[in-house]
C-alpha cells in the first residue's frame, strides 16, 4: 500500500508497479526541485529585485513558452496579477493566450516570430520577458528574447536540459537552467521557480 498514493494501489503486480513508479517520479521531482531552489538562490534573489524595480516603475510582465511550457506561461501570468496578501497583483500577460492572434501570425508570418511580434507590439524598455522552455532551443522564444532585449527589456529565461540555445546565445539577464533531461521533471522544477520568484518580486516590492 502507498503511503503517497493508497488510491493507486488496487490488488497485484501492475498495481504495485504502478505505484512503485509513481513513487519514484514524485521522489525524483521533489528531489531535483530541492537541489535547484539550493543551487539557485542568489540568482533567484536578484532576478526578483530586477523584476520588483521593473514593476514599481510601471512595467509589464509578458511570459510565453510552447506546449506545456504555454499552460505554465498562463499560470505565470495568472499568478503575478493575482493580489497575495499584501502584495498587489502587477501587469502580466501570457503570449500564448490568443488563439485568434497566435494563428493568425503563424499562418500570415511564421511560427518562429509568433512572440517576437507580439513583443513588438505590445513591449516598453524596462518591461520584462519570462520564456519557459523545456529545451532551451525552442526558435520562437528565443526570437522572443531576442526581441525582448532589443526593446531594452529585462529578460529571464527558464531552460532544463543544459540550457540549449538559450544559455550558450546568452538570451537572458536571469537564466535557470534546472538539470534534468526529462520534459515532465523540468516543467515541475520550472513552476516552482515561478511560484518562488512571484513570491520574492512580492515581498520586495511591498518592502517586507
Ligand atoms: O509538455 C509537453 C509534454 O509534457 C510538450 O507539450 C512540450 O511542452 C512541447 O513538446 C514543446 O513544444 C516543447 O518545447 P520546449 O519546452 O522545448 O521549448
Amino acid at each position: 500500500m502507498s503511503a503517497l498514493y493508497p488510491f493507486l494501489a488496487p490488488d497485484g503486480d501492475a498495481g504495485t508497479d504502478l505505484v512503485r513508479s509513481t513513487e519514484a517520479k514524485a521522489a525524483e521531482s521533489l528531489e531535483l526541485r530541492l537541489r535547484v531552489l539550493a543551487g539557485l538562490g542568489p540568482a533567484l534573489a536578484a532576478c526578483a529585485a530586477a523584476m520588483a524595480a521593473a514593476f514599481r516603475a510601471g512595467g509589464t510582465l509578458f511570459a510565453f513558452g510552447n506546449g506545456g511550457s504555454s499552460t505554465d506561461a498562463q499560470a505565470v501570468a495568472q499568478v503575478f496579477r493575482t493580489p497575495h496578501g499584501t502584495s498587489p497583483g502587477v501587469p502580466a500577460i501570457c503570449l500564448t493566450g490568443d488563439a485568434a492572434l497566435l494563428t493568425a501570425l503563424a499562418n500570415d508570418v511564421a511560427f518562429d516570430v509568433v512572440f517576437a511580434r507580439q513583443l513588438a507590439a505590445l513591449g516598453r524598455p524596462g518591461d520584462v520577458a519570462m520564456a519557459l522552455s523545456t529545451s532551451g532551443g525552442s526558435v520562437n522564444v528565443l526570437r522572443g528574447l531576442e526581441q525582448a532585449r532589443r526593446i531594452g527589456m529585462v529578460t529571464v529565461g527558464l531552460a532544463g536540459a543544459g540550457g540549449g540555445r538559450m544559455a550558450e546565445e546568452g538570451l537572458a539577464d536571469h537564466l535557470f537552467v534546472v538539470p534534468s533531461s526529462s520534459v515532465h521533471r523540468v516543467q515541475e522544477a520550472q513552476t516552482t521557480l515561478c511560484h518562488v520568484l512571484r513570491e520574492l518580486a512580492g515581498r520586495e516590492r511591498a518592502g517586507t
